[in-house]
């Protein structure tokens, strides 16, 4: 995307504080559909917008100048070949690159309009408002119920906690598969219905972004199918942002697709079909097309 792009989409965005002050909605839809860069995101606003992200682990730059849009309501996948920078891009998200000692992010990335590195922003705060679920299935050594219910309880957040839980694993469609044993541990659970019990610990605080990093690696064939096809259901009422190495996963489940070339740089944005069918760079047709990575 050009910087001539990115500045006019910034003009142009029609910003709305909400009450507690830490959210800005935009409108930039007509910018999105004019960009220029593949991006036809139709009715979809942009949620997270990263403007010139530079990520450092001590002197080595793993991201360069990271420009893009992530549409509301959509899955956005990350793909590109290994050590390129997807992971990096997507902890920047919710800053869990702060985490690491080494690390250092320069940029700006807003959250509907918001940059979430400005300094009164509370990363903790942030965490509650984009969930995550990890390449392994991390359950914790507690029972299926209070896996969901812990980040409410983190959160303490309110309302009627058997209704969340179990409107959260109907959602991570695994409520049928567990609601006579919600007593039983998390851990018993099979590699597929664990990583389904992180989605619904992830959803049950209603984030507005979910990452995701290569949730279905770990997971055979099966296991894997039912995650994509819950990560379809999940966009109706998410936006989900997924890191993944397999290429016909991201051709199958995203709406948009961000390429990512070795060194750490944005190579290609846009519709994730139009990636696949037509990419606008010879590197990109080489990574698709198998030549290398
Ligand atoms: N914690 C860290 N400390 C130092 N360097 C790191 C760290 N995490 C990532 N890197 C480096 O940053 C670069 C990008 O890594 P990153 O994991 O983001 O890439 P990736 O595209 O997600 O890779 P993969 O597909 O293999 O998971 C690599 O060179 C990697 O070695």
């Amino acid at each position: 995307m050009s910087k001539e792009n990115t500045e006019s989409q910034v003009s142009r965005e029609v910003g709305r504080e909400t009450d507690d002050g830490s959210v800005i909605e935009t409108d930039v839809s007509e910018s999105v559909a004019d960009a220029g860069s593949g991006v036809t995101a139709g009715s979809a606003k942009p949620i997270v917008r990263s403007e010139g992200i530079d990520v450092f682990y001590n002197d080595n730059q793993a991201l360069h100048d990271v420009s893009f849009e992530i549409p509301e309501n959509r899955v956005t996948a990350m793909i590109g070949p290994s050590g390129c920078g997807k992971s990096t891009f997507l902890r920047c998200i919710n800053r869990m690159n702060d985490l690491i000692d080494s690390a250092r992010v320069e940029g700006d990335l807003y959250i509907r309009g918001k940059n979430v590195y400005d300094p009164d922003v509370d990363p903790v705060a942030l965490r509650r408002r984009v969930g995550m679920v990890f390449q392994k299935p991390n359950p914790f050594p507690k029972s299926i119920y209070d896996n969901v219910a812990y980040g409410l309880e983190i959160q303490d957040k309110e309302g009627d906690y058997d209704e969340i839980v179990e409107e959260s694993l109907r959602r991570a469609a695994l409520w049928d598969e567990v609601k006579d044993q919600l007593d039983e541990s998390g851990l018993d659970l099979s590699g597929g219905q664990q990583q389904r019990l992180c989605i619904a610990r992830a959803i049950a605080p209603d984030p507005e972004v979910l990452l995701m990093d290569e949730p279905a690696s770990a997971l055979d064939p099966v296991a894997t199918s039912k995650i994509e096809d819950l990560i379809a259901d999940l966009a109706e009422e998410y936006t989900v942002v997924i890191v993944t190495h397999n290429m016909q996963q991201a051709a199958r489940i995203s709406d948009k697709t961000a390429v990512f070339l070795t060194g750490g740089h944005l190579v290609e944005f846009g519709d994730t079909q139009r990636i696949f069918e037509n990419p606008e760079s010879q590197e990109v047709e080489d990574y698709i097309s198998g030549k290398f990575g």
